[in-house]
Protein backbone atom coordinates (compact mmCIF):
# COMPACT_ATOMS: atom_id res chain seq x y z
CA UNK A 1 0.00 0.00 0.00
CA UNK A 2 2.74 2.37 0.92
CA UNK A 3 4.09 1.59 -2.57
CA UNK A 4 1.39 3.00 -4.31
CA UNK A 5 2.28 7.02 -2.79
CA UNK A 6 3.96 9.11 -4.57
CA UNK A 7 4.57 11.92 -2.07
CA UNK A 8 3.79 12.76 1.63
CA UNK A 9 1.64 15.78 2.05
CA UNK A 10 1.17 15.61 5.84
CA UNK A 11 2.98 13.04 8.05
CA UNK A 12 1.46 11.10 10.94
CA UNK A 13 3.17 13.59 13.37
CA UNK A 14 2.54 17.26 11.66
CA UNK A 15 -1.59 15.52 12.08
CA UNK A 16 -0.69 14.65 15.26
CA UNK A 17 0.29 18.18 16.19
CA UNK A 18 -2.82 19.58 14.12
CA UNK A 19 -4.77 17.21 16.53
CA UNK A 20 -3.36 18.68 19.92
CA UNK A 21 -3.68 22.09 18.38
CA UNK A 22 -7.35 21.86 17.65
CA UNK A 23 -7.76 19.77 20.72
CA UNK A 24 -6.42 22.42 23.27
CA UNK A 25 -8.50 25.11 21.19
CA UNK A 26 -11.62 23.53 21.59
CA UNK A 27 -11.32 22.71 25.68
CA UNK A 28 -10.72 26.48 25.57
CA UNK A 29 -14.03 27.36 23.25
CA UNK A 30 -16.19 24.56 24.54
CA UNK A 31 -15.27 25.07 28.43
CA UNK A 32 -18.53 24.14 30.23
CA UNK A 33 -20.87 23.64 27.24
CA UNK A 34 -21.05 19.86 26.61
CA UNK A 35 -20.94 20.38 22.80
CA UNK A 36 -22.06 16.83 20.80
CA UNK A 37 -19.00 16.15 17.85
CA UNK A 38 -20.73 14.56 14.72
CA UNK A 39 -18.06 12.63 13.27
CA UNK A 40 -18.57 12.58 9.18
CA UNK A 41 -18.37 8.59 7.99
CA UNK A 42 -16.54 7.40 6.90
CA UNK A 43 -13.61 9.41 6.31
CA UNK A 44 -13.29 11.58 9.38
CA UNK A 45 -12.66 8.00 11.62
CA UNK A 46 -9.24 8.86 12.53
CA UNK A 47 -9.71 12.75 13.05
CA UNK A 48 -12.41 12.18 14.95
CA UNK A 49 -10.37 9.86 17.89
CA UNK A 50 -7.23 11.70 17.51
CA UNK A 51 -8.92 15.39 18.60
CA UNK A 52 -11.46 13.88 20.99
CA UNK A 53 -8.40 12.49 22.62
CA UNK A 54 -7.17 15.93 22.96
CA UNK A 55 -9.87 17.63 24.48
CA UNK A 56 -10.14 17.75 27.93
CA UNK A 57 -14.19 18.64 28.52
CA UNK A 58 -17.47 16.66 28.72
CA UNK A 59 -17.90 16.02 25.08
CA UNK A 60 -20.27 13.37 23.42
CA UNK A 61 -20.00 11.73 20.11
CA UNK A 62 -22.02 10.55 17.48
CA UNK A 63 -22.12 9.66 14.09
CA UNK A 64 -23.18 10.28 10.50
CA UNK A 65 -22.08 8.55 7.29
CA UNK A 66 -22.62 10.02 4.23
CA UNK A 67 -21.37 10.22 1.02
CA UNK A 68 -21.09 11.68 -2.80
CA UNK A 69 -17.93 10.45 -3.87
CA UNK A 70 -18.23 6.29 -3.97
CA UNK A 71 -14.33 6.02 -3.83
CA UNK A 72 -13.85 8.11 -7.16
CA UNK A 73 -11.93 11.03 -7.73
CA UNK A 74 -14.70 13.71 -7.78
CA UNK A 75 -18.12 14.72 -6.39
CA UNK A 76 -21.22 13.21 -7.95
CA UNK A 77 -22.65 16.18 -6.91
CA UNK A 78 -24.96 14.28 -4.72
CA UNK A 79 -25.05 13.69 -1.20
CA UNK A 80 -26.81 10.30 -0.03
CA UNK A 81 -27.57 9.95 3.85
CA UNK A 82 -26.57 6.59 4.54
CA UNK A 83 -26.94 6.23 8.33
CA UNK A 84 -28.86 9.06 10.27
CA UNK A 85 -26.99 10.06 13.78
CA UNK A 86 -29.19 8.55 16.71
CA UNK A 87 -28.78 11.79 19.08
CA UNK A 88 -31.49 14.44 18.80
CA UNK A 89 -29.46 17.79 18.34
CA UNK A 90 -32.10 20.28 19.12
CA UNK A 91 -31.01 23.23 21.27
CA UNK A 92 -27.07 21.36 20.87
CA UNK A 93 -24.00 22.74 20.74
CA UNK A 94 -22.46 20.96 17.65
CA UNK A 95 -19.35 20.14 16.44
CA UNK A 96 -18.92 18.75 12.69
CA UNK A 97 -15.31 16.35 12.35
CA UNK A 98 -14.82 15.91 8.83
CA UNK A 99 -11.82 14.55 7.13
CA UNK A 100 -11.83 17.21 4.15
CA UNK A 101 -13.94 20.34 2.62
CA UNK A 102 -13.36 19.94 -1.04
CA UNK A 103 -16.24 20.84 -3.07
CA UNK A 104 -18.42 22.02 0.55
CA UNK A 105 -21.45 20.28 -0.71
CA UNK A 106 -21.11 17.76 2.32
CA UNK A 107 -20.43 20.11 4.63
CA UNK A 108 -23.72 22.43 3.41
CA UNK A 109 -25.82 19.38 3.42
CA UNK A 110 -25.01 18.47 7.03
CA UNK A 111 -25.42 21.92 7.96
CA UNK A 112 -28.89 22.33 6.15
CA UNK A 113 -30.13 19.02 7.82
CA UNK A 114 -28.41 20.16 11.39
CA UNK A 115 -30.10 23.31 11.33
CA UNK A 116 -33.53 21.82 10.37
CA UNK A 117 -32.77 19.80 13.62
CA UNK A 118 -32.96 23.16 15.29
CA UNK A 119 -28.92 23.19 16.47
CA UNK A 120 -28.28 25.58 18.73
CA UNK A 121 -24.99 26.32 17.24
CA UNK A 122 -22.70 24.58 14.65
CA UNK A 123 -18.88 24.57 13.95
CA UNK A 124 -17.16 22.68 11.71
CA UNK A 125 -13.54 20.94 12.35
CA UNK A 126 -11.89 19.75 9.49
CA UNK A 127 -8.39 18.11 9.56
CA UNK A 128 -7.94 19.32 5.37
CA UNK A 129 -9.01 22.69 3.89
CA UNK A 130 -8.82 22.72 -0.13
CA UNK A 131 -11.04 26.08 -0.89
CA UNK A 132 -9.94 25.78 -4.74
CA UNK A 133 -12.19 22.86 -4.71
CA UNK A 134 -15.65 24.98 -3.52
CA UNK A 135 -18.37 25.01 -6.10
CA UNK A 136 -21.25 26.10 -3.23
CA UNK A 137 -19.81 28.14 -0.03
CA UNK A 138 -18.71 26.33 3.12
CA UNK A 139 -16.62 27.50 5.24
CA UNK A 140 -14.32 25.49 8.68
CA UNK A 141 -13.69 27.14 12.08
CA UNK A 142 -11.38 24.83 12.98
CA UNK A 143 -8.71 23.83 10.18
CA UNK A 144 -5.61 21.55 10.23
CA UNK A 145 -4.07 22.48 6.75
CA UNK A 146 -4.82 24.17 4.20
CA UNK A 147 -4.32 21.53 0.85
CA UNK A 148 -3.91 22.64 -2.58
CA UNK A 149 -5.83 21.83 -5.17
CA UNK A 150 -5.02 17.97 -4.94
CA UNK A 151 -6.73 15.25 -4.77
CA UNK A 152 -5.05 12.57 -1.65
CA UNK A 153 -5.30 9.58 0.52
CA UNK A 154 -5.09 8.38 3.86
CA UNK A 155 -5.47 8.84 7.36
CA UNK A 156 -9.39 8.31 6.36
CA UNK A 157 -9.50 9.51 3.16
CA UNK A 158 -10.04 6.48 0.22
CA UNK A 159 -9.57 6.09 -2.99
CA UNK A 160 -12.33 3.31 -4.38
CA UNK A 161 -12.18 2.63 -0.40
CA UNK A 162 -8.57 1.79 0.24
CA UNK A 163 -6.01 3.85 1.79
CA UNK A 164 -7.66 5.00 4.40
CA UNK A 165 -5.63 3.48 7.11
CA UNK A 166 -2.50 5.29 5.62
CA UNK A 167 -1.04 6.93 9.51
CA UNK A 168 -0.48 10.32 6.56
CA UNK A 169 -2.12 12.01 4.23
CA UNK A 170 -0.13 12.03 0.65
CA UNK A 171 -1.07 11.65 -3.30
CA UNK A 172 -1.05 8.20 -5.00
CA UNK A 173 1.44 7.66 -8.32
CA UNK A 174 -0.66 8.34 -11.51
CA UNK A 175 -0.28 5.00 -12.42
CA UNK A 176 -2.53 3.70 -9.84
CA UNK A 177 -5.47 5.34 -11.07
CA UNK A 178 -3.98 4.10 -15.15
CA UNK A 179 -3.89 0.85 -13.86
CA UNK A 180 -7.28 1.10 -12.59
CA UNK A 181 -8.89 2.05 -15.49
O1 LIG B 1 -16.66 18.95 0.07
P1 LIG B 1 -17.05 17.73 -0.66
O2 LIG B 1 -16.72 17.82 -2.13
O3 LIG B 1 -18.49 17.33 -0.44
O4 LIG B 1 -16.12 16.53 -0.18
C1 LIG B 1 -15.87 16.24 1.17
C2 LIG B 1 -16.52 14.95 1.58
O5 LIG B 1 -16.18 13.91 0.67
C3 LIG B 1 -15.62 12.81 1.35
O6 LIG B 1 -16.62 11.88 1.67
P2 LIG B 1 -17.07 10.71 0.65
O7 LIG B 1 -18.33 11.08 -0.04
O8 LIG B 1 -15.91 10.31 -0.19
O9 LIG B 1 -17.42 9.53 1.66
P3 LIG B 1 -16.37 8.77 2.62
O10 LIG B 1 -16.06 9.74 3.75
O11 LIG B 1 -17.11 7.57 3.09
O12 LIG B 1 -15.15 8.45 1.82
C4 LIG B 1 -15.04 13.44 2.61
O13 LIG B 1 -14.91 12.50 3.63
C5 LIG B 1 -16.01 14.53 2.94
O14 LIG B 1 -17.07 14.08 3.75
O1 LIG C 1 -8.95 14.67 -2.01
C1 LIG C 1 -9.81 13.83 -1.63
N1 LIG C 1 -9.45 12.55 -1.34
C2 LIG C 1 -10.34 11.63 -0.91
N2 LIG C 1 -11.62 11.87 -0.76
C3 LIG C 1 -12.03 13.11 -1.02
N3 LIG C 1 -13.27 13.61 -0.94
C4 LIG C 1 -13.20 14.88 -1.30
N4 LIG C 1 -11.92 15.22 -1.64
C5 LIG C 1 -11.17 14.11 -1.46
MG1 LIG D 1 -14.48 8.97 0.00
Amino acid sequence: MNNDIEKTLYSAAEIKAAAHRLGMQLTEDYRDKRPILISVLKGAILWTVDVMKEMDIMAEVDFIDVSSYHGGLASTGEIQLIHDLSADVAGRNVIIMEDIIDTGRTLKFLIDLLNERHAKDIKVCTLLDKPEGRVVEAKADYVGFQLPKEFVVGYGLDYKEFYRNLPYVGVLKPEVYENDN
